[in-house]
């Protein structure tokens, strides 16, 4: 068989057709999701049920034949590892007990530990390394340090990071020996997935584009730049896909900067932008806004074809530049698939 569509896309081969998956494509748009979910009980259960989780992973591959499976998860699985209370409420978002001065960060379970809590994870890697039909990659991934330190000092998600912010200025020595405990345990969380069978790895910076200046270069450059190295140093081959979403203007640069394989677009750049400016170094994905798969109509076509030209002379993998949301209608990832896939 020929070597899988989005590996030849990270490689830097231009394909006729750009490969696409969706992130977020195993969520609650989709009844089936709903049904399993519901059948877990909770989204923490989801998580840390293999079978169940790699079943909501091949729903979306079995519905829509996309070209990408991502292993279902959540970034912050890896702060419960290392120590903290996690837990969701509907309707708000995550929960987490805190991390806020140079005592607390000592006290985070050591790296080593990490597996007791996240083994079950890789349990679902290795379902997902057998049943997954042969043409469609595994993707495993984590949460860059920033984003994850972003929830781990607030305890719960933020508009503007304004907790994190706060604890960068104040100490920024326990800031920075909080992003290097991250660092680390991210090493061994994507090495282990690896080992499991993840084929390529994504690091999602959800909250990338608050840092600015020298804090981009210290808190989301460098720690991407030194995961990657540490994965390609033990898992030569294994390409990574960075995402430091609303980064801007510095997602020029941000590939070469890091070794990463490709770089992942939110929508708030224009593909025609990122065409001459970031995909001259290798592999884009994205970048359709999520709300098109909301509204739908003849403006979701004229998008996804728009995009695909953009891309169309260098590498590229179709996908939206945030998460699907629980409004959009399943029907519309039909019809943009349609628009891409001709
Ligand atoms: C910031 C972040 C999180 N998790 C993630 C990020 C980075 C990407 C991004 O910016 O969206 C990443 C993530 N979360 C989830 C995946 C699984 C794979 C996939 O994309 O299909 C992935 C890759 C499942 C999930 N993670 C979550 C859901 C919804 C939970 C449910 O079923 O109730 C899913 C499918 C919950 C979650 N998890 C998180 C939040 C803030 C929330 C609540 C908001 C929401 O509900 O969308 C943390």
């Amino acid at each position: 068989m020929s070597e899988k569509t989005i590996l030849r896309a990270l490689k830097g081969e231009r394909l006729p057709v750009p490969p696409v998956w969706m992130m977020r494509q195993a969520g609650r748009y989709l009844p089936e999701y709903r049904a399993t979910r519901a059948q877990a009980g909770d989204f923490l259960s989801l998580c840390y049920t293999p079978d169940l989780a790699a079943e909501v992973t091949l729903q979306p591959i079995r519905r829509y034949g996309f070209d990408a499976a991502i292993l279902f998860a959540d970034i912050l699985l890896l702060p419960q590892a290392l120590g903290l209370d996690l837990w969701f409420v509907t309707g708000e978002g995550p929960r987490l007990s805190t991390v806020t001065s140079a005592a607390e960060v000592a006290a985070l379970k050591p790296t080593s530990a990490i597996h007791d809590t996240l083994s079950p994870v890789y349990e679902t890697v290795r379902i997902l390394a057998r049943e997954l039909p042969p043409q469609v990659t595994l993707i495993g991934f984590a949460g860059a340090p920033w984003t994850v330190a972003t929830y781990m000092i607030a305890g719960r998600g933020t508009p503007d990071q304004a907790p994190a912010h706060a604890m960068k200025a104040a100490d920024r020595a326990a800031f920075s020996a909080l992003i290097d405990r991250i660092t680390e345990s991210t090493i061994d969380y994507l090495s282990a997935q690896i080992e499991a069978g993840a084929e390529v790895i994504k690091l999602f910076d959800s909250w990338a584009g608050s840092l600015k200046g020298q804090d981009f270069d210290d808190f989301a450059l460098e720690p991407a730049r030194r995961i990657i190295a540490a994965l390609k140093v033990r898992h030569p081959g294994i390409p990574v896909i960075a995402f430091p979403r609303e980064a801007g203007p510095r997602y020029a640069g941000f590939a070469h900067a890091t070794g990463a394989d490709c770089v992942a677009l939110d929508n708030s750049v224009s593909a025609e932008w990122a065409a001459a400016e970031v995909q001259k170094d290798g592999c884009v994905q994205g970048n359709l806004d999520p709300r098109l798969l909301v509204t739908g109509g003849e403006k979701l076509q004229a998008e996804a074809r728009r995009i695909t030209r953009a891309f169309a002379n260098g590498p590229h993998i179709f996908n939206l530049g945030h998460g699907i949301t629980p409004e959009a209608d399943p029907e519309n990832v039909t019809r943009m698939l349609e628009a891409i896939r001709g």
